[in-house]
């Protein structure tokens, strides 16, 4: 090892994650610090509570409550509290000061990445964040870097291991939701507050990074279309299975071609998937992500998205990686956004979908409902009639509609007086 000084990491936060990468760090701590060519010293862990009981025992005189005067005297700050504040004050501070810093956060990279950035840029600092999405898969290095000479067109896939964990158990075990989240919450996999990742709050989060960074464009949070699995019912799953099929949760980001030039799309929604597609092999807490570039083709990230280990393994990767660029000289390179191409508003994209309608069950009802979809465009590839006791079940399947079109059926279906409810409305992937 040549003679570096040391680097000090401050490490915010002893939770899943941060409790993991200070067990790590000490334990291999030499390891680690010879791939750096410089000693690693974790001065400090701030927490809430230096008296609270963790899984992993940490050395008491390293845990601290205050998180501004630990920060004040890192070179890297490493950070797994979760949350925009303090996280994103105690962040900015860090860059300020010239450290650099290593997050887990993807709702604060979401919210807030591009003001990061820029503060890291303002000194030469940086930000890594490569256990924000997909936890311990290596995805976000691979679109900063090893694509940077490609071009992205798609990237797709289960990118929440908590509604992974939730949708599998629901097919696999019959569990319900709520059941099957209270295991997912007791593994670490579920966030603080569990409604981001039901609601698909944090794979929006995750759809936003990947999106701004596979197109080279600030992809902002609030461009991003969100639906969670909260409208995903055990009716749902088994109408699935009839046909052969499994929902899933994904993240969609997609450059769409245009004649006044490309622009980018990223969305998050429950889909049904025929049971031979590869995301459908992707059980429990799993990620994986399918990324489509123009050189490169089809390629798969598949690993562990959640977990405390698993996500530290991505964070003291990074670690490693930005301390060794310490040691070496040279500032953080600037967030890749030149290419700013146009969001393309959500009514546009295009899908197929599946409606589950319970309806009239007397003649001239199905014609009707038809006519709903050939009003507006939308060409109906299937339909199944399963008559019931004054009502019948009528399941139909759409050609591929823009967004829009399918909202506007829907409208006029939950006007129309012969229907009497819409039971379900999935996207399906071939
Ligand atoms: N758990 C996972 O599988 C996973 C995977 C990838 C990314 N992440 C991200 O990693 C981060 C940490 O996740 P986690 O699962 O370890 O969460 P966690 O809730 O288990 O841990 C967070 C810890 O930070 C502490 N904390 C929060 N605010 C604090 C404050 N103001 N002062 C002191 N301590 C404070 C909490 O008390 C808690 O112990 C989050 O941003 C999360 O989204 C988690
Ligand atoms: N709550 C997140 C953690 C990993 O980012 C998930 O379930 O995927
Ligand atoms: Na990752």
């Amino acid at each position: 090892m040549n003679s570096y000084r040391s680097l000090r990491i401050a490490l915010l936060g002893a939770g899943s994650v941060g409790a993991q990468v200070a067990r790590i760090l000490l334990e291999h701590g030499d390891e680690l610090a010879a791939r750096v060519g410089a000693p690693l010293e974790l001065v400090g862990i701030g927490v809430r509570d230096v008296d609270a009981k963790r899984d992993v025992e940490l050395p008491r005189e390293l845990l601290t409550t205050d998180l501004a005067t630990l920060v004040a005297g890192a070179d890297v700050v490493v950070e797994l509290l979760g949350g925009i504040e303090p996280a994103r004050t105690l962040l900015l501070d860090a860059l300020a000061a010239g450290a650099d810093v290593v997050t887990a956060n993807k709702a604060l990279v979401a919210a807030h990445g591009p003001e990061l950035f820029q503060a890291a840029e303002t000194v030469g600092a940086q930000v890594a964040y490569e256990a924000a999405v997909g936890g311990a898969i290596p995805i976000i290095r691979p679109l900063e870097q090893s694509l940077a000479g490609d071009r992205v067109l798609r990237v797709m896939g289960i990118v929440n291991g908590t509604t992974n964990f939730i949708l599998d158990r629901m097919h696999t075990e019959g569990s319900t939701l709520e059941d099957a989240l209270a295991t997912a919450t007791a593994l670490g996999y579920a966030e603080a507050d569990p409604t981001a990742d039901i609601e698909g709050y944090d794979a929006a989060s995750k759809a936003t990074i990947l999106a701004s960074l596979a197109f080279h464009t600030e992809v902002p949070a609030a461009c991003v279309h969100r639906e969670g699995i909260t409208g995903v019912t055990d009716a749902m799953v088994q109408q699935a299975e009839r046909t052969g099929r499994v929902l899933k949760l994904v993240a969609i980001c997609e450059r769409l071609e245009g004649d006044a030039g490309d622009r980018v799309s990223a969305r998050v929604h429950p889909v049904s998937l025929p049971s031979t597609h590869p995301l459908a092999a992707v059980h429990e807490a799993k990620n994986a992500i399918f990324v489509t570039a123009e050189a490169a083709g089809d390629l798969m990230f598949y690993g562990a998205g959640a977990g405390g280990p698993e996500t530290a393994s991505a964070v003291l990767g990074d670690l490693v990686s930005i301390a060794r660029r310490h040691v070496l000289g040279g500032p953080g390179g600037p967030a890749s956004t030149h290419a700013d191409l146009a969001i393309a508003p959500f009514d546009e994209v295009l899908a197929r979908h599946e409606l589950g309608l319970t309806v009239a069950d007397r003649p001239g009802v199905l014609a009707a409902v038809a006519g709903l979809f050939a009003e507006h465009d939308v060409s109906v590839e299937s339909v199944r009639q399963d008559p019931g006791d004054g009502s019948a079940s009528l399941v139909l399947g759409t050609h591929t509609a823009t967004e829009g079109r399918i909202a506007a059926v829907l409208e006029a279906l939950a006007a129309h007086t012969d229907v009497e409810r819409i039971d379900s409305v999935i996207r399906l992937i071939d």
